[in-house]
């Protein structure tokens, strides 16, 4: 048993938020790790830190006060490469570990930020290398996020034909693959509606369809509303000609939270992709708006999917490496 004390940063993109360790601290079971840390009524939090310092962003903390967090983000950092690589492994709350993590990529690209003050980084991740920016003053962060798959083997479903606005443990669902498997659901009414997204008691609605037998590995379930389509057509376009992206209001339950999330990545980029797909939005550009924020999605048809958003660092201090 290790009973030395590891350095933890805490972060938070749109309100998902991550503890960071780096890798090579020793800690020895990460699963416990998580559990113990991530817990929201027992978990970390500024004030049970050792030697906290709180010299976070003063704006945008739409997670400060919460304790717990999301998940936990190991990084191992390799300087010795142009641009920068970070490995990247997110252990969630549950102990379990996730392929791909949107926001939390988007952290890792601030967190290695800074470290170095670059604004280019390679993340490599255990569903693909994926390149990263950080904007000049070090606020937001892009992450390129592959290509969305709708094919039964990527996301995985068990059938031989994807799975496209079928009724699903009660929701009418479409499949698809971000680097971790999501179910989109559309609603008519966004939020401020009576009887839209907001209405729907996600706690209660989604665990089936997260656990259904059509999804070998479980899956992030998503309520999305199309509050304007967008598009580059005469009526989409601003002023200046250009494109106006469409606005879709979001609602995520992720599993291995096994709850709602303030905002999820990659079910932003599964939303966007859905809605292509429907022919529900207009572009290729979209802003969703999760209760934590706002994401700017790109998803075109020839291309990689792109994911932006704000990013902010917390506080940070050190915590026992075995939390029992
Ligand atoms: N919050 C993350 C998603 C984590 C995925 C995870 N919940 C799973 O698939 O098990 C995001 O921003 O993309």
């Amino acid at each position: 048993m290790s009973t030395h004390a590891v350095p933890v940063e805490k972060y938070h993109g749109t309100g998902n938020d991550f503890l960071v360790v780096d890798a090579g601290e020793g800690v020895g079971d990460r699963s416990a790790f998580a559990r113990a840390y991530c817990d929201r009524e027992t978990g970390i939090s500024a004030e049970t830190v050792d030697g906290a310092g709180r010299e976070g962003d003063a704006t945008g903390d739409a997670s400060s006060g919460r304790r717990g967090a999301d998940g936990v983000l190991f990084l191992e950092i390799g300087e010795r490469y142009r641009p920068t690589r970070v490995v990247m492994t997110l252990v969630q709350p549950d102990g379990s570990t996730a392929a791909m993590c949107g926001n939390g990529a988007r952290v890792v690209a601030r967190w290695a930020h800074d470290r170095t003050g670059d604004h280019e980084f390679m993340i490599d991740t255990q569903a693909g290398t994926r390149r990263a920016t950080v904007s000049p003053d070090g606020s937001e962060a892009t992450i390129e996020m592959g290509t969305p798959r709708f094919d039964p083997a990527s996301v995985p479903v068990d059938r031989d034909e994807p799975l496209v606005e079928e009724e699903t443990e009660g929701l009418v669902v479409t499949a698809v693959d971000t680097g971790v498997p999501h179910a989109v659901s559309f609603f008519e009414g966004g939020r401020g509606d009576p009887d839209g997204i907001d209405s729907v008691d996600l706690d209660a609605v989604a665990p089936p369809v997260r656990h259904a037998d059509v999804f070998p590995q479980g899956a992030n379930v998503n309520l999305a509303a199309v509050v304007d389509a967008g598009g580059g057509d005469e009526r989409g376009r601003d002023g200046d000609g250009h494109e106006t992206p469409a606005v879709i209001d979001q609602r995520t339950f992720e599993r291995g939270v096994e709850g709602e999330t303030r905002s999820c990545g990659t079910g932003a980029v599964a939303i966007v992709a859905v809605a292509r797909r429907l022919g529900l939005i207009d572009g290729d550009t979209a802003v969703t708006r999760p209760p934590g924020g706002e994401l700017r999605i790109t998803v075109p048809d020839d291309d990689h999917a792109t994911l932006t958003g704000p990013v902010a660092r917390e506080f940070s201090g050190r915590v026992a490496a075995d939390p029992r």
